[in-house]
Formats: structure tokens, sequence, C-alpha cells
């Protein structure tokens, strides 16, 4: 979901300050010519968001501009008024706006999903490719991501050169599911079995949430083996897509099919293991002043006390409650990822360091130089299900330039997106 629509007015005019608003909605007053104010908002309805602040200046008194809205704002082709304020709708003025034109290399170009057969591992993955660049491969086996890149080709995963595609290991990089549980705590294996088992295709999923045209839709369900540990019958549903702009989203949905009446009790992560320059360069930020279960102290409850996580040795931590944002900067790639989590509160954040790096066979000893774990979860506060009951969870990663941070957009993202 783009978290911004942009439009460009033409012929604006010449009025000291104005407002806009479209059929559904006022949608902001912009300050005059001071592009650090606060857009003031004329009426309540509905409350956009309004964290939002004008980011580009508006050039008042200029024949073009243009101006960012956040979701559910107007997008193409939608009438906007615009009026002078404090004089009525004197200079009324109604524009139907053209869609957004792709740019002239993706004509012909279309999004594609092919299922493949990996030589070398026998196992069976789907290739995703969005017209405008991005790609993704997802394996049957775990339901995994393994492979992410941007619309410019650079990948934004961690898959270690040691990464292990036979059962029952768990395949060492990417997106992995964990599902029914996170850790050691709870009757089976280390992070469920979601990601050591062989998913299906989902041949009825659910329609998508995203606009996305580019997706794959997974299902895993119970099997005789793993009722003797955990026995529910339940049936889980992951959707991998790739926005126009690049992000990978990734939508799971748990249903309690037990016919016995049970309720069933889970916890769930997305152990998104990310592609970093040098481990000592990075930061996450929107953690600050958190609660944590540190992993390394036996998950005793600690406070962040930075105001971001910096890495100088093993970090293994369970952030509590964190925001719906997560930013992780790279400085030395000059890249941000941006994660926005639903239905996830807590944060798995995760470095195994040198000593760890080495102990573990499909992990290469210096790779933790070029990795980091961040995923959101729900660990805390299981989710309990009772039958025909269904849970949705879903974490958006987008890749954007490092001079973003949390809470702040600056002119080279905006531009950016706007050439999407
Ligand atoms: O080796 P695994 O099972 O994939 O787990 C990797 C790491 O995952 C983290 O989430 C755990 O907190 C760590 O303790 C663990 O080492």
């Amino acid at each position: 979901m783009p978290e911004f629509n942009f439009i460009t007015i033409s012929d604006l005019p010449s009025i000291e300050s104005f407002y806009l608003s479209s059929q559904a909605s006022t949608v902001c007053e912009p300050e005059r010519r001071d592009p650090s104010h606060e857009p003031a908002w004329l009426d309540s309805t509905p409350p956009i968001n309004k964290k939002v602040p004008p980011i580009i200046p508006l050039p008042l008194f200029q024949p073009q501009c243009s101006l960012h809205f956040p979701p559910r704002s107007p997008g193409p082709n939608r009438h906007f008024l615009l009026g002078d304020h404090g004089r009525g709708v004197r200079r009324r003025a109604i524009q139907r706006l053209p869609p957004r034109a792709d740019p002239p290399w993706m004509a012909g170009r279309a999004s594609s999903v092919e299922r493949v057969k990996e030589r070398a591992t026998g196992l069976d993955k789907f290739v995703l490719r969005e017209a405008r660049g991005s790609s993704a491969e997802v394996y049957l086996y775990g339901g995994q991501v393994t492979s992410w890149k941007n619309n410019s080709g650079e990948q934004q995963l961690f898959l270690s050169k040691k990464a292990s595609f036979k059962p029952p290991k768990a395949i060492r990089g990417g997106i992995q599911i964990c599902f029914p549980q996170l850790g050691n705590h709870g009757v089976v294996e280390q992070h469920g079995f979601a990601r050591n088992r062989l998913w299906s295709v989902d041949e009825s999923p659910p329609l998508p949430d995203t606009t996305s045209d580019c997706h794959i839709d997974l299902i895993l369900k119970q099997s005789e083996e793993d009722m003797k540990t955990w026995p529910h019958s339940y049936e889980l549903r992951l959707q991998v897509a790739l926005s126009p702009r690049g992000d990978l989203i990734l939508t799971s949905r748990i249903k309690n099919k037990n016919a016995d009446g049970k309720p069933f009790q889970f916890t769930f992560a997305y152990h998104t293991y990310f592609s970093v320059s040098d481990i000592s360069e990075v930061r996450v930020e929107g953690l600050d002043t958190l609660d944590y279960h540190d992993n390394l102290q036996s998950k005793i409850r600690c406070t962040e006390q930075g105001d971001a996580v910096v890495f100088e040795s093993e970090v293994d931590r369970i952030y509590l409650s964190a925001p719906p944002k997560i930013v992780t900067i790279d400085h030395e790639k000059k890249r941000t990822f941006v994660l926005r989590k639903k239905e996830l509160p807590d944060v798995v954040v995760w470095n195994p360091w040198d000593r760890k790096a080495k102990a573990m066979p499909d992990f290469g000893a210096e790779e933790y130089k070029c990795m980091l774990c961040v995923g959101a979860a729900r660990i805390e506060k299981p989710i309990t299900l009772r039958p025909g009951e269904e849970w949705q969870g879903r974490q958006e990663i987008s890749p954007v330039p490092s001079s973003y941070s949390s809470g702040l957009l600056d002119p080279e993202m905006i531009q950016q997106m706007q050439r999407i």
C-alpha cells in the first residue's frame, strides 16, 4: 500500500493561500509559503493522516506544483476543488487529473510469476518478476522467500552461502515463517515447523489486500506427523506480493479448522534476514524506550536505553509492543528498510556475531557482518483461535534511500517515489 499519492496540478491560480478538497473530503490547507508548517486541517472528515506534513514546499504563484497526500486521499482521475481560503470557493476550479503514466521503458512489460525447479536443490520455487524491475523468489519448502531484489536489481535479503536446502533443516536466510511458535518456548521444534515443511500452492486464496498484480499464494495444513506434537487442524495461508514500488508484502492468515471444538494458541514471526553492508554501520530505529526480552540473559526483561539499536556484539532480543513502523538504516550502502507491520506487535532483532556464527554449520564464519534479522512477530501475547476463527498478520518492507529516517521524509525520497 503506497503511503502517499502524488498529483501534479497545473495552472494554479495566483492566490495567496488556497485549500484543496476532493470529492470525498477536504485534504489540507497548506500554510502560506512556509514549508515547515504542519498543514492545518479544514475539517475532521475524515482525519486523514495528520502526521504527514507538506513535504514539498508548496510553490504558490508557480504554474505547476506537486502535492502529496496520505493514503485514501484522491488518486488520479478525480476531481479537486481549488479555492482561495477565507473567501469561500470563489475561484473554484475542478481538475480532472490524468492517470499517472508509466515510464516509456515499461511499455510492453508485464509482471510474471513462474514456477521453477531448482536444479541444485531439486526444490520448487516461484520467481516473481514485477513489471518495474523488482523480483522475489519463494520456495514451497518453508513457504520461504529467499531472494528479494529492488527495482534496480539489488539483493535486499541475506541468504547464507552455506544454507542447506535439505529437509529437515530450515533455509538459513531470506524470510522464515515461524509458526506455531518462535524460539523454543513450546511443544514443537525451535521456531516451529512451518519453516521446514513443504507448502502447497493455495488454489482458493482470499482476495488480495494489495493492488499488486505480482503475487503467489501458498498454504500449509497439518500433517499426521505434526498432529502427534501439535494436535490441531489449521490452514496457514501466505501471500507474497511485490508492489509496483518494489515493496515486499507478506500477508499470513491462520485459521483454526479443529473439528473437535478445541481452540489453539500460537506465536508467529517473519524471521527476516536483511542483507547489510557492514553490521557495525547499521542502526535500527523505532525501538527506543521499548521493553525487550534479552535471549542472551535468560530472556530477562530490559528497557532499550539508546535512541537506536546498534551492533557491536551478539544481539538476540524480542522487542515488545513496538510501533507499526521500524526502520533499519544501512549507512554504508545508503539504503534503508522501512518495515511496516499489522497485528504483529513485537520485533525480533538478531545478529549472532562471530562466536555463534562459527558454531552454526549452515552459516559462514564472517557472514554475521553482512546480515541482520529484524522481523515482525507476535510473541508476548500469543493468539488464541477458536474453531472457525482466523487471524491475519502482515509485514511490508520498502527499500528507500538512506537519507530517510523514522518520521521524516526527504526530497530525494519524494523524487524517487514520483519517478515510479
Ligand atoms: O538457528 P535458528 O533456529 O534458525 O535460530 C536462529 C536464531 O533465531 C533467533 O530468533 C533466536 O532468538 C536465536 O536464539 C537463534 O539462534
